[in-house]
């Protein structure tokens, strides 16, 4: 499947066919990594994205993955308690995690007993202890290469909690940071900055909505807008694959 530095781009009839696709490309490369070294290290996202992994908890895959071989990360979190409505966490674990076998040590939240920047350090060093004990892998950059990373966007065209225009956007030592101003509400969150996104082996962006549609336009279509938007910065070392509805790919 995978081209180094490869774009694919699909657009879909309506959010169904969508996520018809994202779980065949889910399942696909669960299976090869699991098949090629026993893991998979999975990185979510959260607003709309859980539900467009909705077909995972459905047959076929709900009985063909081997879920006990994931290892389940989040590309940004809220600084708030794991129950809150707010809280990824809790978003994926009501959608997804709470209904497949995933091991819970393998499913790595935010301690959310911690400050903004102290979470964030918190969940570096964890990182780095997988990369030690090969969950994760390592790119030759030394940052951390996680297998899939599965990335949303705002209408804004924010990746991750990395706005427009936001001086986290040029971090290029950390692996995980912190927000205390975010523009989308809640304001505190942590954050994987853009050379860990870099360094996946494959991404997904998941985008649908008319409301997208200038940002998706910024990104890969002529777009006159000279400012390079966060989404525009998304560029893995491994695979891209965009999966766009017609409303989201309107102006390309
Ligand atoms: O915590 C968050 O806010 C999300 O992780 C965020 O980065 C999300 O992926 C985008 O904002 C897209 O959200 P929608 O899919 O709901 O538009």
């Amino acid at each position: 499947m995978a081209t180094k530095g490869e774009v694919k781009k699909e657009v879909f009839e309506s959010e169904e066919d969508l996520a018809v696709s994202l779980a065949k490309y889910t399942a696909q490369l669960s299976d090869k990594f699991c098949k090629e070294r026993g893991a998979f290290t999975v990185v979510l996202s959260g607003g709309s994205l859980i539900n467009s992994l909705r077909k995972l908890v459905e047959p076929p895959y709900i009985d063909s993955i081997e879920w006990s071989k994931w290892h389940v990360f989040w590309l940004d979190e809220r600084v708030v308690p794991k129950d809150h409505e707010d809280s990824n966490y809790k978003l994926a674990y009501d959608g997804l995690l709470s209904k497949v076998p995933i091991l819970p040590g393998n499913v790595y939240a935010i301690n959310d007993a911690l400050s903004a920047e102290a979470a964030a350090e918190d969940y570096e060093t964890r990182l780095r202890h997988l990369v030690k004990s090969n969950v994760i892998l390592s790119a030759a950059s030394g940052f951390p290469k996680f297998d899939l990373q599965l990335l949303g966007m705002g209408p804004d065209g924010h990746v991750a909690s990395l706005f427009p225009g936001h001086p986290l956007l040029k971090e290029n030592e950390k692996w995980v940071t912190f927000i205390k101003d975010s523009p989308k509400p809640p304001p505190e969150r942590i954050t994987f900055t853009f050379p860990v996104i870099n360094s996946s082996a494959y991404i997904a962006l998941v985008v649908t909505g008319a409301a997208e549609a200038g940002a998706v336009q910024n990104a890969l279509g002529n777009s006159q807008n000279s400012e390079k938007l966060p989404v525009a910065m998304v560029s893995p070392e491994g695979e891209l694959a965009w999966f766009l509805d017609t409303a989201a790919a309107s102006k390309l």
